[in-house]
């Protein structure tokens, strides 16, 4: 038996196009288009390519994007001065600073400068908050690309075992709090968790945010159970996930591919996550069900 491959790419083709039929009665009703600030401080060859691709996925959406390009040297007064310009900019209803900064800037002082209300990204402690306490905000875009990916696998979630490897503020932990409130029983691993193996052994979903290529062994892996790799890793071989693909996918039921697994989904969600702001910002309503 070998799994099902999630296809990810074609998920979130999807997710674009539904996006897209809502813009335009958007627009009509506010009288402008959703708008999209993005921040990119330096040259990193990955974040450029990252960043090239928001912005044209967010006007092939219909949406506007505004791309702001620093050069790495900035200072973190200059940074906060344009955060603090984008939140009070009426046209902008995202505001999304590209992470990692260079070391010499304070990245937790800016995420807090960000208007929750602009915060498409979800990293603003407030709306960790929110997600922890079950209120309105924004979910970070690649846990809850996983979370659709998951409903579209499983339908519901209720009463599953998950494992989430990986506790950071961007991947791990808003992962955790979105399969808790599926009402998945959640452990989350890490870096000092006693017998790996056994944890994810136990999962029927699996959803590996480590950033070690192949860390997850095929032999570890439930029968039918539903992977879901966050990993982007670039090796001599190419882009590789945190599991090890061809084993895990023997015994899996579902697996995500790298690329084309949950790396499009980030984008469309953010785009998603857009499309709500604007929403709620001017007063139109957005249909999320279709979201
Ligand atoms: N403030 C902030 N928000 C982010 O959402 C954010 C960030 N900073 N910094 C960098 C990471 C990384 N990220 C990805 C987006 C799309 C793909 C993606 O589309 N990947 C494709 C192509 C991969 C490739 O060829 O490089 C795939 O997996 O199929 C991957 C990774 C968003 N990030």
């Amino acid at each position: 038996m070998s799994a099902t491959i999630i296809d990810g790419k074609a998920y979130a083709a999807g997710l674009r196009a539904r996006i897209a039929t809502q813009v335009e009665p958007f627009k009509a009703a506010a009288g402008r288009a959703p708008g999209l600030a993005v921040v990119l401080v330096g040259e990193d060859a990955a974040s450029s390519v990252y960043v090239r691709s928001k912005g044209r996925a967010t006007r092939e959406a219909g949406m506007e994007s505004f791309e702001h390009r620093l050069s790495a040297d900035i200072d973190q007064a200059t940074l906060m001065a344009l955060v603090a310009a984008l939140n009070a900019d009426p046209a902008v209803d995202g505001i999304l600073v590209q992470l990692p900064l260079p070391a010499h800037l304070d990245a937790q002082a800016v995420i807090q400068a960000i208007d929750p209300d602009k915060d498409v990204d979800g990293f603003h402690p407030v709306n960790a908050g929110r997600l922890a306490t079950g209120l309105p905000g924004f979910v970070p875009c690649t846990p809850l690309g996983c979370l659709m990916l998951l409903r579209d696998v499983h339908g519901t979630l209720a009463g599953l075992d998950a494992v989430v490897v990986g506790r950071s503020n961007i991947v791990g932990k808003p992962m955790a709090q979105l399969l808790l409130q599926e009402s998945c029983t959640v452990t989350i691993a890490h870096s000092r968790t006693r017998d790996l193996p056994a944890k994810v052994r136990a999962a029927d979903i699996v959803v590996a945010a480590v950033g070690i290529p192949k860390l997850i062994e095929g032999g570890w892996i439930k029968p039918g159970a539903t992977v879901i790799d966050v990993g982007i890793n670039r090796t001599e071989t190419g882009l590789v996930g945190d599991v090890d693909f061809e084993g895990a996918r023997a015994v899996a039921g579902a697996i995500t591919p790298v690329p084309g697994g949950v790396g499009p989904m980030t984008i469309a969600v953010l785009l998603r996550n857009t499309l709500v702001s604007a929403g709620r910002r001017m007063g139109v309503s957005i249909d999320e069900t279709l979201l």
